[in-house]
């Protein structure tokens, strides 16, 4: 094939201007990644070589090699890994390719809203990662020359950054990629460095890739040549030495005081391609039946495609060192899929597959640990640490919830480092520990509802004599919260008890005076059951209102309208359940319904209001009504009898 131009996706053309114009402060880390996808680079080639014994590559010195020449002012970054073909390229480093690529467009057209803000562009890089991309913020042209391991042609790809890149075919290209950067000019005030400069070279990936496996080599400086002395013959001179920049120590083999954090920093954004800081580092180095090592993090930062299904572990799975893969789902569970790291387990095979990882005792053995120890984490930081707590919460905490449903084993210890809003602040979330101490001595369990969200829970009735108690409630409004709150009973031995549910009893009752009540108003709620039978099982009084006339509970094992409304778009069919409709006999319109009802038979005449007060208890709650068109009419009927 021969040369031809293409677009780059729109997209990776927003991107790639962003990097153009880059006021990202940090110009150095293209380097790190460069380094970082060559040595991914060599990871699977090493991989293949080993599981695909008909692979006709070279796999006998895999390495990096940084080709700086001062003169041209360019740098060159090889590796002789996997390489890439010609769809690859395209495929790859033409488009985004990425999952969250709709969340990134909405990004950056804010961004550019906002004339692109130093803001923005640091957190959408943050939250991005940029990549190969990044070349551009140091580069006025890139060319990448690469030929996949067992193809005989190579592919050229060209780009100045602007709309389009040049493909060309290459014939007699080396295995692997080699990258080419033609360098803008240094402006150390921009932080832009002479990356054509050993020197800086060298500092550079001490800094950034010390940590990575292969060796990262650099032919150094000619010597000087050496003058003869008198009368001694001419020395031949001698070539540059190559020098190895990096010491390839496998940080997860090193004890934590062995480690800076800057070092442990730069690893996790090593394995995780992300561009931020973890907000914790653990490091385990498990002996005995199963020898393992771990090092895992919890970024600061959630990635795009936190919610995403596709979205694979974070876990890269080594064995004595060997790479073997970049998503071990295995070894963390997905209520756990942000937690980034290493694990190097020493008694696998280098061979292992997929269907072994899923039934293998150590792997499962390994899971177990790491999964007490991230929580256990999780629950270090919110007791020490309330700030990043706070962090990790906004960005992690509805995932971690998932883990109520799926991990029944460490639910107990999930709710302990979990937080929830509640009653009792509207901005600050509480520890359910924290609403422990906070309840009435004759409080013994955990009132929460759920909701779509805090306003329409706080609004629903069914709070009122809560709030007028000033009885703490958890108000509960993501979707996972319905579901979990279904599996797990209790907390610290104190039961979870929905508020919308149940019979609820807070008027501290005066037996007698209510059975003369409920004797009063006995023949209304039966006959309003029966007027009302299609839409609710029971009509009752309640003590649990204190200003609305009346409210809709389900019995104690029924589901929520909400969690009906989950299943049903997740396209499961549900029948509609009916409720219980509980009426407030301190309210005006319940004590003159029950005058009316007793003083005339003419029962029909309040069949109206008897719907009304339904549907008015089903808007109080957010609900949604199944015929507004025929509540409307008669609102305005009664409206218009009212002002007669
Ligand atoms: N040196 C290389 N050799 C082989 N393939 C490469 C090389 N560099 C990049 N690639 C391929 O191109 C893809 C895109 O690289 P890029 O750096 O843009 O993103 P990434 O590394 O996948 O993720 P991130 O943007 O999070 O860093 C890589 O995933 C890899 O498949």
């Amino acid at each position: 094939m021969t040369s031809q131009v293409h677009e780059f996706q729109a997209e990776a053309r927003q991107l790639l201007d962003l990097m153009v114009h880059s006021i990202y402060s940090n110009k150095d880390s293209f380097l790190r990644e460069l380094v970082s996808n060559a040595s991914d680079a060599l990871d699977k080639l090493r991989l293949a070589g080993l599981t695909d014994k008909d692979l006709d590559a070279d796999i006998s010195d895999l390495h990096i090699r940084l080709i700086p020449d001062a003169g041209a002012r360019t740098l060159t970054v090889v590796d002789n890994g996997i390489g890439m073909s010609r769809d690859e390229v395209i495929g790859l480093i033409g488009t985004i390719a990425k999952s969250g690529t709709a969340e990134l467009r909405r990004k950056l057209a804010e961004s550019r809203a906002d004339g692109a803000d130093t803001a923005v562009s640091e957190e959408l890089i943050g939250q991005f990662g940029v990549g190969f991309y990044s070349t551009f913020m140091v580069a006025s042209e890139v060319t990448l020359v690469t030929r996949k391991a067992g193809e005989s042609v190579g592919t050229r790809w060209t780009s100045t950054g602007d709309g389009t890149y040049t493909i060309d075919d290459v014939a007699d290209a080396p295995q692997g990629t080699s990258i080419t950067l033609a360098l803008t000019a240094v402006d150390e005030d921009d932080a832009v460095h002479d990356y054509a400069d050993r020197f800086v070279l060298r500092g550079l990936v001490k800094k950034y890739s010390d940590f990575i496996a292969w060796p990262i080599r650099m032919l150094g400086e000619a010597p000087e040549p050496v003058e003869p002395a008198e009368g001694e013959e001419a020395v031949e001179p001698v070539g540059p030495v190559d020098e190895t920049l990096n010491s390839q120590k496998a940080l997860w083999s090193k004890s934590k005081d062995e480690v800076t954090p800057e070092e442990y920093a730069d690893f996790y954004r090593h394995v995780s391609h992300a561009w931020d800081e973890p907000l914790e580092t653990i490091s385990l180095h498990a002996e005995g039946t199963f020898e393992y090592q771990a090092l895992l993090f919890i970024p600061t930062q959630a990635p795009f495609d936190l919610f995403m299904r596709e979205r694979a572990s974070g876990i890269h799975l080594y064995v004595k060192r060997v790479f073997i893969m970049d998503d071990a789902t295995e070894l963390m569970p997905e209520y756990l899929r942000w937690v980034q790291g290493v694990v190097d387990a020493a008694d696998l095979s280098l061979n292992v597959s997929r269907e072994i990882l899923q039934q293998d005792r150590q792997i499962r053995a390994i899971r177990r640990r790491l999964v007490k120890k991230v929580i256990s984490t999780v629950q270090e930081i919110a007791d020490k640490r309330p700030d990043d707590y706070r962090t990790f919460w906004e960005n992690f905490g509805r995932v971690f919830k998932e883990g109520l449903v799926n991990d029944a084993d460490n639910a107990q210890a999930i709710l302990k480092a979990s937080m929830f809003a509640s009653t009792h602040s509207e901005t600050e979330p509480t520890r359910l520990a924290d609403y422990l101490t906070r309840m009435a001595d004759d409080q013994d369990v955990i009132y929460y509802m759920t909701g779509e969200s805090r306003a329409q829970i706080v609004g629903s009735p069914h709070l009122e004599a809560f709030a007028a108690k000033g009885i703490e409630v958890l108000v509960l409004s993501d979707p996972v919260d319905e579901v979990w709150v279904g599996t797990v009973p209790e907390f610290d031995g104190k039961k979870f008890v929905s508020i919308a549910k149940g019979v609820v009893d807070l008027d501290g009752s005066d037996d007698e005076a209510d059975s003369e009540r409920d004797e009063a108003f006995a023949p209304l709620l039966a006959w309003m059951g029966e007027a009302l039978a299609d839409d609710v099982t029971q009509v009752r009084l309640t003590s649990r209102l204190t200003d609305s006339a009346a409210c809709l509970v389900g019995d104690e094992f029924s589901m929520t309208p909400q969690l009906e409304k989950l299943y049903r778009a997740s396209g499961q069919e549900v029948p509609r359940s009916k409720r219980i409709l509980e009426l407030n006999p301190t309210h005006a319109l319940v004590e003159r319904l029950n005058e009316r009802f007793t003083a005339s038979d003419d029962h029909a005449a309040l069949a109206p209001a008897a719907s009304l007060v339904f549907a008015a208890a089903v808007l109080a709650e957010g609900g949604e009504l199944a015929d507004p068109a025929a509540v409307a009419k008669l609102i305005a009927q009664q409206v218009a009898d009212s002002l007669a």
